[in-house]
């Protein structure tokens, strides 16, 4: 609430009088969505904290969040927020039209989403989506006047063969209320369509309610906004967008399309093999995370990778040996004459690239595309939405104790400053996991979003057959092909 009284620069597109907290006092509208009452109770709304408005016979209600605070005003974006609600009464039947004309073209006019695709995964996290949906998410789009289409999802995969079917016409966006599980089913669903080019373009939006909420939680940080579900909503209804870099995973023909992190190594194997603890909650990381630290594996393999500019120096040159030979893919795989659809890749020439390569024993593999992995854990502080790039951290070995307070550092991303991190950023990859150094017999996992794309001989046994196999994968980015609801 701007308490000033200072006359706005911008001129007014409507100057009127309405009756207001039982008395007749000047209202203006500004330019710049501004809407003042003056007068003996001064009050300033902007268009940031109007989601909308109705008419109730000769009123208008105008529908706002404000921060929690006693009475409307100044709007910070911080802090805990509450709906609430203005009422004034133009004097006459003309200007009522006239207020609700005004009002209604120029939130038209912010390109606003009025209807949402809502995926809502009762599954996820602590199981509260649907709680999360129906108490601080449904009402904020309820006064946008946003009409809302809900799916709760049903089974794995449900999101993505809603989004790769759905009629693209009948919706300004698509909000998850979930973890970021739901979020790459929808990215992979777009992606495998025909016309994924005008597919992908389709803004996501991203409400914190799973496990893991790394893509929300770095949207709404790099806001400086909490990461709770009402200011995300937030962030759809004023629909301001951020493209954001999607990387491709290929092996032979599969495809995954990931958005947020590939790991293999310590960071899979916790994320994975802490499945089993999964009754504790988020707390299976740190229990499962500390058991791993102890008995920390190595792993025989290499990296081979183009380096971002200012990151040339880091291992040896080498030339590029093109994509997984068919001696690296099962034959049944390499023979696949399936016929391709949808998105196939960053057409980046990989052979013109200048490419680096490092050989292991690692501890760990981590490539990530934003800077949050999960609400507590910064794992690529400089990670950028649409960079081309994506950030990786490599550990190849370090005592026991200094692992063990560098994950206990992971909450600021400081961590990455630890002379035994190896930060830097990539625009195309190649991993070629090997066995552990310790027993050739055991291999490793690699994780993609949450996602096992690859598992080697004696890992953990998951429920579904990987998508690729435990061999040569590459990894491309494609520049900010995808675009999220951001906050501003
Ligand atoms: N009804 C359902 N039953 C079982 N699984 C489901 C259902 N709906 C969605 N899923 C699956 O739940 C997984 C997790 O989804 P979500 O993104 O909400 O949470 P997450 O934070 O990524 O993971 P989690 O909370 O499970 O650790 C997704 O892979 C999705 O396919």
């Amino acid at each position: 609430m701007d308490q000033s009284g200072q006359p706005n620069s911008l001129s007014p597109l409507l100057s009127d009088q309405v009756l207001f907290n039982g008395a007749t006092v000047p209202l203006t509208f500004t330019g710049d969505g501004k809407l003042r009452f003056t007068g003996q109770s001064q009050r300033c709304l902007t268009v940031e904290e109007v989601l909308g408005f109705a008419l109730e016979g000769s009123r208008i209600r105008v529908k706002a969040v404000v921060e929690k605070r006693d009475g409307i005003c100044c709007f910070g974006n911080s802090g805990d927020l509450e709906r609430r609600s203005v009422v004034f009464e133009p004097q006459s039947q003309d200007s009522l039209t006239l207020w609700s004309q005004k009002l209604r073209d120029y939130i038209d006019s912010l390109g606003r989403p009025k209807r949402l695709l809502v995926f809502v995964n009762p599954f996820g996290g602590k199981k509260s989506a649907t709680k999360v949906f129906s108490e601080d998410v449904k009402p904020y789009l309820e006064d946008a006047d946003i009409h809302i289409t809900l799916i709760e999802t049903k089974h794995q995969l449900h999101a993505k063969e809603v989004a790769k079917s759905m009629d693209l016409s009948k919706y300004d966006g698509i909000v998850c209320v979930s973890g970021d599980g739901i979020l790459v089913e929808v990215v992979n669903g777009l992606l495998e369509r025909e016309d994924w080019s005008a597919a992908i373009k389709m803004p996501i939006g991203m409400i914190p309610a799973g496990t893991g909420n790394g893509m929300v939680k770095s949207l709404l940080h790099a806001a400086g906004e909490r990461c709770s579900a009402s200011n995300a909503i937030l962030a759809v209804i004023r629909g301001y967008k951020r493209s954001l870099d999607v990387a491709t995973i290929s092996q032979g023909k599969k495809r995954f399309f990931s958005v947020l992190m590939l790991a293999w190594g310590l960071i899979a194997d916790i994320d994975i093999e802490s499945e089993k603890y999964r009754w504790m909650g988020s707390a299976r990381i740190d229990f499962y995370g500390i058991q791993r630290i102890f008995f920390l594996r190595h792993y025989n393999g290499r990296i081979c990778f183009v380096p971002a500019p200012g990151f040339e120096d880091y291992g040896e040159p080498m030339s590029y040996h093109g994509e997984p030979t068919s001696e690296e893919i099962p034959a049944q795989e390499s023979s696949l004459k399936s016929k391709q659809h949808g998105y196939l890749g960053s057409d980046v020439k990989l052979e013109n690239m200048h490419w680096r390569t490092i050989s292991g024993p690692f501890v760990s593999i981590w490539l990530h595309n934003v800077p949050w992995g999960s609400e507590d854990a910064m794992a690529a502080p400089d990670a950028k939405f649409s960079d081309g790039y994506l950030d990786l951290i490599m550990l190849k070995d370090l005592p026991r104790l200094s692992l063990l307070s560098l994950m206990s550092n992971m909450n600021d991303g400081s961590y990455v400053e630890s002379p035994h991190i190896t930060y830097l950023k990539v625009k195309a990859f190649v991993l070629e996991p090997g066995a552990r150094v310790d027993d050739p017999t055991k291999e490793g996992i690699i994780d993609s979003d949450g996602e096992v794309i690859a598992r080697g001989n004696v890992t953990y046994k998951g429920d579904q057959k990987p998508l690729m196999t435990y061999n040569k994968i590459q990894i491309t980015v494609d520049q900010g092909l995808a675009t999220l609801f951001a906050p501003k």
